[in-house]
Parts: C-alpha cells; structure tokens; sequence
C-alpha cells in the first residue's frame, strides 16, 4: 500500500433477499430494532481506516436507504447481480487507492477484521476474511458419495479488500460467461495473490427466514434495573388517580398533573434505566401545559425514549403504600391499564400494596406513596 492510500468501503445492499423472504428487502429488515444495513455501515463509518462509506442499494430504494442509515449517506444504485452491483460502485470511487467490498446480509462487522484486511493490504493487493470448515463435507444428492478432504478448504466472508486498481481490471475483463459469486475470485482469476485473514463467526451471512433469529441472538443486551418513587399529598375534592385507574374515595392527590402517584413513581424508574433523568426533566411543574395532565402521557413518554434506543422493558414492579384505600379491589385494573400503557403482556407488570402500621404520613392518611423497580434490555454492541 503507497503512502498516499484513502480506502472507500462500498456496501452491496441492492439484492431482493429472495431466499429470506420478508416483507422489504433483508438488507432492511430489522436485527435488535435495527434495519441490518445500518449495522455494517457504522462499522466502516466509525473505522479510522475507511475515509468513506458507499452503499449500493436497489433501484427506488433511497428513502429505505435515507430512514435507514440517515439522509447524508452516499448511494448508488446496483444491478441484477451482485457482481453488477459492485461494478457501479466502483464506477462511482472517483479518489480512491483501495476499496472495501462487504455483503449489507452480514452485518456484524469487527474492528478487527477490518484492521486484518487494511495490514494485508500493505504487502497484497487483495485479501479476504475466511474461516475453516469445521463439518465433514461429502459429495452426493440421495446416496453419500466420496468424502472431500476439507483441511484446506475456506469458507470465504466479507469485506474482501482490494487494490481499486485489480478490482477493476478483474471487473474490466469479465466475460459474463458465467457469475462470480464473489470479487476475490475475479481478481485471483487474473493472477493477483488473494491473502487469506482470520473470518469472523459473527460475520455469517443472513439468507434463510431462520437466519435472523441467529442474528438477533449475536446482539448483546446489557439489562438495567432502576427505581422510581413518588408521594403526593391526600386532599378533599380532588379525584383520585392511582395505576392509571380512577379509583372512588373521600380524598384524591393533589399535584400539578394528575398526580397518579403510582404511574409517576413507574416513569421514574423506567426513565432511571435510560439514565434519562426523572419525571420532573421532561414534564417541569413550572410549565403549564402539564396542569391536570393524565400521567399516562408521562408513563408512555418515557416508555418511548426506551424504544428509541431500541430497548425492551422486561418488568414492573410497583407497590403502592397507604393506609386506605383498598388497592385490592382495583389492583388486576391497575395492572391491565399499565400493560396496556406500556405495550406489556399482563405477567410483566406487578402492583402490589402496602399499608405502612399506621404510621407515618401514609399511616395518618395524609398521602399516598408509591414504589416501582423497572427492568429494562438495551442492545449495546454485537456479543
Ligand atoms: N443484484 C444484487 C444482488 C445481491 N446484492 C447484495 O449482495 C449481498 C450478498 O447477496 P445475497 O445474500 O445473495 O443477497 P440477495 O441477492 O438479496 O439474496 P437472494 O439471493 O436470496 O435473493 C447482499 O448484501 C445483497 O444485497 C446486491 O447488492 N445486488
Ligand atoms: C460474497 C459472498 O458472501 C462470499 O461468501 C457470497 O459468495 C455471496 O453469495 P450469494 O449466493 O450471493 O449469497
């Protein structure tokens, strides 16, 4: 690799995932929450080594291509090929003494392979990830036939890394007679050593229905647990507001909002697994807009920052402290109003209550309190 060396990496994504069936086309079918392009794309974009990123996508695909990898990505669109598909991305490198070439259909794409191909690169004009096969391989359809010495056998991944310079003059003098499934045969077909780096087993290929759930499997969740806590005050002639539920008494809270002292003490804990603040940073008492508001906003407001970072809530866990009245009567209430606040299937949401002896401020009915623990999964990196 000369001194003056800028390597663009070109992502192919313009297949139609006829094997993986689907709705939209695998590339933008979502691992984690998160369309899989985007996955491989953050790879190259965050790599110190890759001065710039092109995706290939398929014709009519540029807003797919914009609501999933961001409006200042550079596209070009394929072919009806994969080898069509990486000729007009390298049409389209105008600067560039060395190019990446990596399938959207596996993105769980290292730092490390990417630092492998860029040393190779420096002593060869072309190198490719691979790993060893590992099951016994056979000839045969119905009857097993000769066993295939397997020692030096690859199974070939990608990015497969080239000088620009040989990929082109292999895309050049392709005669089209038959399709190469990959660039790394192409240019080994004009003579150029192809090195050989360490693949990755996070590297497999999504292209079977089955594959995504072994995809979905590879993203690692950090899960979170926080709590919340809330009192309000029990006054006469104000309505009371408890787990989403209007539940009949002499007294109600009193506060700002609603003040559902339950439903706050649950946002509190759900926005603590996000490390997003408390109730009173997204909704300030000063403002008036939340006068008398229903703290159901508050609960799916904060529910909505977690799906934003693609975390799932796995559990609640409130408990409601007062003397009166009664929470027994309206707890399977409760439960359904937060399940269904929450997106949650009923045994992910427990209310329980308390009375605290008689003592204290909730003892002498003069405020309600209330408890809650949130378990939370947010997907960090690839395990
Ligand atoms: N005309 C094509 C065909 C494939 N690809 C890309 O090449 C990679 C590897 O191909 P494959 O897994 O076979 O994807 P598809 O061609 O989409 O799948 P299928 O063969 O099941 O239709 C994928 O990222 C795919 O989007 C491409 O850019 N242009
Ligand atoms: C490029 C490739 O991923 C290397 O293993 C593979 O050849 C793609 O094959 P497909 O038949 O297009 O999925």
């Amino acid at each position: 690799m000369t001194q003056a060396h800028r390597i663009v990496a070109i992502i192919v994504a313009a297949g139609t995932g006829v094997r993986a069936g689907g709705s939209v086309p695998k590339q933008y079918a979502r691992i984690a929450g998160r369309p899989m392009v985007a996955y491989s794309y953050d790879a190259f974009s965050t790599h110190p080594a890759i001065a710039e990123t092109i995706v290939i996508i398929g014709e009519g695909q540029q807003a797919l291509a914009a609501e999933s990898l961001g409006s200042s990505v550079r596209t070009v669109i394929g072919g009806t090929t994969r080898r069509e598909s990486v000729a007009n991305g390298l049409a389209a490198i105008t600067d560039a003494t060395h190019v990446l070439v990596h399938d959207a259909a596996r993105p769980f794409l290292s730092a490390e392979v990417i630092d492998s191909l860029v040393l190779a690169l420096k002593t060869r004009d072309a190198a490719i990830p691979v790993l060893p096969v590992t099951d016994t391989l056979a000839r045969g359809t119905v009857l097993l036939g000769d066993i295939v010495p397997r020692a030096d056998l690859n199974r070939v991944q990608t990015p497969q890394a080239f000088s620009v310079e040989a990929l082109r003059a292999a895309h050049a003098v392709w005669l089209g007679d038959e399709e190469a499934t990959d660039d790394a045969q192409m240019v080994r077909r004009l003579g150029v050593g192809v090195a050989l780096v360490q693949g990755s087993a996070m590297l497999e290929k999504v292209t079977h229905p089955e594959d995504f759930a072994a995809a979905e499997a590879r993203v690692a969740y950090e899960t979170r647990t926080a709590m919340g806590f809330d009192v309000h005050r029990l006054e006469t002639g104000e309505e009371l507001w408890l787990g989403g539920v209007l539940v009949p008494h002499d007294k109600g809270l009193s506060g700002h909002s609603d003040a559902d002292v339950a439903l706050h003490a649950l946002t509190d804990a759900l926005l603590g697994t996000i490390a997003a603040g408390d109730i009173g940073t997204h909704f300030p008492p000063s403002d008036p807009q939340w006068k008398g508001a229903d703290s159901a906003q508050f609960l799916q407001h904060a529910a909505k920052l977690i799906a934003d970072k693609r975390g799932r809530i796995d559990f609640v866990d409130l408990t409601i402290m007062c003397e009166a009245p009664k929470i027994g009567p309206h707890r399977a209430a409760m439960t359904a109003r937060i399940a269904e606040l929450l997106g949650l299937t009923l045994d992910r949401v427990s209310v329980k209550a308390t009375t605290t002896e008689r003592l204290g401020f909730t003892g002498r009915g003069e405020g309600i309190a209330a408890q809650a623990v949130a378990t939370v999964r947010v997907p960090g990196a690839p395990a």
